[in-house]
């Protein structure tokens, strides 16, 4: 089979029974259940559990999950101090990346295998991503950073260790339905990562490491960040509507907008677009929300005029103005998403190892054609190095 260059699009090559897209009526369900319901009535605590354990949980179950989380919070002391050692200018992407190794080492339960070994990976790696982007954050600051506070949920503790003092219930409940809204999407670029990582046997943190190396590109998670730079270049709603038609005529692209599977709106495009105009109104911001607005108004009637009518706000469209009025910096907005979609990464992970016997996924390998020097099936004629004709020369170090 040659399906070149397409990345894999419209390309089964799995089951999965974690998450399911319809692109082109844009429904997203995990498990079952449809996102705009999670993101009415569930909260992260309880979603993580629904896509790890594949039910959602009871009273005591839920209650538990929470309390193994809060536990789990505390980060190894080494780990704190090798973020000291950074370059503070170092990308968050990059230091979660590099810090996800270090948290593997600190792991009790790395090597074990079983299902249940997997599932305590999950939850600390779930627990301790948000203490190292918070503590990331303030330390490139030059500013102290703040324990975990055991007594405030998911989302409250993080803005607490962020901001070192405690949002408000609203913005609390906001961000917490944003993790909802990011912690899966079936067999997205980074979730691939992490699966393909793991059907080599490798552990749970290897494929998260490789999760986030995916999702930190701009046309990945990446794009939160681009579209909040994109949005403080404008600042005012009156410069719109040129520079979209500019940046269209000279064949740009709008971030945070455009899918790979959705062919209409986003579904969680439409839930942070309310988020963005309320929190916008209740934090004396609603600039942000308007020049988003207007970008997606004009964007859209300039597509359609050039024949593009499926590309439309993506998750990331709306979540950069929502971040920022909760004080979050662009360049830490794509470390967000990935605070969230680590449950489905680990979702994921586990599926991958752990799918039913008929389903199980082989190690991925696919091929690709050579389109290199053949000399022949004989092969190319080595040539000592002293007898070679100069080259373009070694580019410098
Ligand atoms: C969490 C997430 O990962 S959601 C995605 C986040 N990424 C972004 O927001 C980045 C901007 N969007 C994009 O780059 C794209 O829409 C993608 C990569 C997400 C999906 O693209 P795909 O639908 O797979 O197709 P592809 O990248 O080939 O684009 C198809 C055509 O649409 C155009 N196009 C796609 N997205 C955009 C956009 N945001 N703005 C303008 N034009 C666009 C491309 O330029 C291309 O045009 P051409 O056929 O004239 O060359
Ligand atoms: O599914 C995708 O390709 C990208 C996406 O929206 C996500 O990962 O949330």
């Amino acid at each position: 089979m040659r399906i070149k260059n397409m990345g894999l699009r419209g390309l089964a090559v799995a089951d999965t029974k974690i998450s399911f897209i319809d692109g082109e009526k844009g429904i997203l369900i995990y498990r079952g259940f449809r996102i705009e319901d999670l993101a009415k009535s569930s909260n992260f605590m309880e979603t993580a559990f629904l896509l790890l354990m594949g039910r959602l949980p009871d009273k005591s179950e839920a209650e538990a999950f929470q309390r193994q989380v809060v536990q789990a919070r505390r980060v190894p002391a080494f780990v704190l101090e090798t973020l000291r050692l950074l370059p503070s200018n170092a990308h968050p992407m990059d230091v979660l990346q590099a810090t996800v190794p270090l948290l593997a080492m600190a792991d009790p339960d790395l090597r074990d295998e079983t299902r249940d070994g997997n599932v305590r990976k999950a939850v600390r790696l779930i627990a301790r991503l948000p203490v190292v982007i918070a503590a990331w954050d303030r330390i490139r600051k030059g500013k102290d950073i703040f324990d975990p506070n055991p007594s405030l949920g998911h989302a409250a503790n993080f803005l607490w260790m962020l901001h070192g003092e405690n949002p408000s219930a609203s913005m609390a409940r906001a961000l917490d339905v944003c993790l909802v809204l990011h912690a899966d999407h079936t067999f997205n670029a980074s979730t691939f990562a992490c699966r393909e990582v793991v059907s080599t046997r490798a552990h749970m943190y290897a494929g998260v490491a490789a999760g986030v190396g995916a999702l930190s590109g701009e046309l990945h998670g990446g794009a939160n960040a681009r579209v909040m730079e994109m949005l403080k270049s404008l600042e005012n709603v009156d410069d719109v509507a040129g520079w979209v038609r500019g940046r269209l005529d000279r064949k740009e692209r709008i971030m945070g907008m455009g899918h790979a599977v959705y062919k209409t709106t986003d579904p969680r495009a439409n839930i942070l677009k309310e988020i963005s105009a309320r929190l916008g109104e209740e934090t004396g911001q609603p600039q942000w929300w308007r020049i988003s607005k207007t970008i997606e108004e004009v964007a859209l009637e300039e597509l359609e005029k050039r024949g593009k009518k499926d590309i439309k706000p993506n998750v990331d469209f709306y979540s950069a103005s929502v971040y920022h009025v909760m004080g979050i910096p662009a360049d830490l907005m794509t470390a967000i998403f990935a605070l969230s979609r680590i449950a489905g990464w680990c979702a994921h992970i586990i599926e991958e190892k752990f799918a039913e016997a008929q389903e199980k996924p082989m190690l991925y390998r696919p091929t690709a054609e050579y389109v290199g020097d053949y000399c022949g099936l004989v092969g190319c004629t080595y040539v000592p190095p002293e007898e070679r004709e100069q080259a373009a020369g070694v580019p410098s170090a």
